[in-house]
């Protein structure tokens, strides 16, 4: 589904140029739930916006669903990435003056969907991360675990083909991040949407199928480490 081909990466700063990502080779099939790791600075968030059409400025080839997209411009990634993505984030990103369905509703609206069809997409998205009849609140009168689960629910409300989770249990204590690892593996298993989760806990990490560790940009282990149920 997704595969990446000598991928470099650099950024400019002070008129001197540094090598962030480093002939990264990298597949990973649909269904997939791939967690990586790294020392901070090691190019983990830099290759998920990769990943993720969030940046386009990269070297080397990527096919995504067999397309050779490299060459795209900037538009058709905004398009691959609404129509294809789902975020979610350590600080969950949620707008904290809209109430959690006008959250969840974003990036139907985006995607140009009819207030009247989205109402029961809500539903489903609220009830699918365990979260039933929570529409009307403000992500403020929600726990940290809650308030991922909304952000969870923002993320696939668009049923993308694949997930992109940075962090996801960094804000949540032990308890939480089993709680939300759980809702990731369900969604995993059931809906067989593929998960690429960037995470500095190893307990977090073993939840995947298999675990990438990156140092100084470079992929320097790629190994299954569990099997699925
Ligand atoms: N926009 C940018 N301009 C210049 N350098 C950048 C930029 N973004 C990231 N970097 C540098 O690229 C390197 C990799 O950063 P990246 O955020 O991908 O690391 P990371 O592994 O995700 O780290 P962390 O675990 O701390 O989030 C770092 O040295 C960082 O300083």
């Amino acid at each position: 589904m997704i595969k990446l081909e000598n991928i470099n990466k650099y950024y400019q700063q002070g008129g001197n140029q540094y090598h962030i990502l480093k002939d990264i080779n990298l597949t990973i099939g649909q269904g997939e739930f791939v967690s990586i790791m790294g020392q901070s600075g090691a190019g983990k968030s830099t290759l998920i916006n990769i990943i993720g059409f969030l940046d386009d400025q990269f070297e080397g080839s990527y096919y995504y669903l067999n397309q050779p997209i490299h060459d795209y411009t900037r538009r058709d990634f905004s398009k691959l990435r609404n129509q294809n993505v789902g975020f979610v984030f350590q600080n969950f990103k949620l707008i904290k003056n809209l109430t959690i369905a006008e959250n969840i509703a974003l990036p139907l609206l985006y995607a140009g969907q009819k207030r009247k069809l989205i109402k029961k997409q809500i539903v489903q998205a609220l009830t699918a991360v365990g979260l039933p009849a929570s529409e009307h609140k403000k992500p403020t009168n929600l726990s940290g675990g809650q308030q991922q689960r909304v952000s969870i629910a923002r993320a696939i409300i668009t049923q993308p083909k694949f997930l992109i989770a940075d962090e996801p249990t960094g804000a949540l204590d032990s308890q939480t991040s089993k709680e939300i690892m759980a809702l990731f593996k369900r969604l995993n298993q059931q809906n067989n949407t593929t998960i690429i989760m960037v995470t500095h806990d190893r307990k977090v990490a073993a939840q995947g199928e298999r675990l990438i560790q990156i140092l100084d940009g470079k992929i320097i282990s790629d190994e299954k480490i569990g099997v699925k149920a």
